[in-house]
């Protein structure tokens, strides 16, 4: 496949039905993540990066919906595909983490009989072949003595353990593509860092691409190769994730970086910045944060900044920090 990225997002736009009219939620975001690459997208709540998740995955649903752009997966283009095309995709080249364990869960089947109808639903094997494939599932992410568990229900496993079969569920038929939607925030911090630990290994063993949405700026620090910062439905700033930790060039990715890169510190107790996020329909005139940053001109009031290519990032800004960051930032 040469240089071709695995996904490409261009100029995606995602609507929301409302009372009047429609409300812009993802405006104008272009991201590309490579074969075997973490892409973590980052942001406030409602900032839009469970939208962008779900347009990838073709699961949008009213009021919802994509309003232009166009994603391209393995080459081939996937935002208008019929459902049940979309369907087959889903699960065979994307597989998918959300946040609950519980919902992506049947609670009335075995562990096993989810693993062997998901792997038979895409492979074309026979019973006892879906059934050693799911064992084999089980302990690659992580269940100890399978051959026991594997014929027990989802509340018979811990927080933790049915996250790991959630993912084993994601892995069944081999997906290029995982995008696992805050896959550790409903879990303490010793079993978030293991749930990182382990996705970072899949990535790594299978060659897979993975994009992680968070709130958590350490989830990302922790998992992904680069970070794409979205705030109100745009993106800030895309880079490489140590350069981005190190010298962010978007004033709000600095503002998000004071609040410590840590496991378990996320982006709500955004106490550095002033303000708050605005919601679809109420985005201001020119850059959207211009209200809350601190280095705001009459331009930033009257026009939203292009996405602009600066040292190695990707920065949507009239007035990028170009100098490294103060070093507790970094730290
Ligand atoms: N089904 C829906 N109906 C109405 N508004 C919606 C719907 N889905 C999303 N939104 C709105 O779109 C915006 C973006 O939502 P989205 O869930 O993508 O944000 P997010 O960045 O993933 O935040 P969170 O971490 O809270 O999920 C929010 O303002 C949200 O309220």
């Amino acid at each position: 496949m040469g240089s071709e990225p695995l996904l490409s997002i261009r100029h995606l736009e995602i609507q929301l039905a409302a009372a009047r009219g429609e409300k812009v939620a993802v405006d104008g975001v272009s991201l590309d993540v490579a074969a075997g690459e973490v892409l973590g997208l980052v942001g406030e709540s409602g900032a839009g990066k469970s939208l962008i998740g779900s347009a990838i995955c073709g699961i949008m649903r009213h009021p919802a919906r994509i309003g232009g752009g166009s994603i391209h997966l393995e080459g081939l283009r996937i935002d208008n595909l019929p459902e049940k095309r979309m369907r087959a995709l889903r699960g065979r080249r994307i597989g998918t983490i959300f946040q609950d364990p519980l919902t992506s869960l049947n609670p009335l089947l075995t562990v096993g009989q989810q693993l062997e109808e998901t792997i038979r639903s895409h492979v074309p094997v026979t019973r006892r072949e879906a059934r050693e494939r799911a064992l084999s599932l089980l302990d690659e992410v992580g269940i100890p003595r399978p051959r026991e568990r594997i014929d027990q229900y989802p509340h018979q496993f811990s927080g933790g353990m049915r996250q790991r079969v959630v993912i084993a569920l994601a892995l069944c038929a081999d997906p290029a593509l995982i995008i696992a939607d805050e896959p550790t925030t409903a879990l303490d911090v010793s079993l978030q860092a293991q749930i990182i630990l382990l996705l970072r290994r899949l990535v790594r063993e299978r060659g897979m691409s993975m994009i992680i949405i968070t709130h958590d700026i350490g989830v990302v620090a922790e998992l992904a190769d680069r970070v794409a910062v979205l705030y109100a439905g745009r993106l800030a700033e895309v880079g490489a994730v140590t350069d981005v930790l190190s010298r962010a060039s978007h004033p709000y990715t600095r503002g998000l970086l004071r609040c410590v890169p840590m496991i378990g510190v996320d982006v709500e107790a955004l106490e550095q910045i002033p303000g708050a996020m605005p919601s679809p329909g109420a985005t201001p005139a020119g850059c959207a944060f211009h209200p809350r940053c601190l280095r705001r001109s009459a331009q930033c009031d009257a026009e939203p900044p292009p996405m602009r290519h600066l040292s190695g990032f990707e920065v949507a800004c009239w007035d990028p920090h170009l100098e490294p960051a103060p070093a507790e930032v970094g730290a």
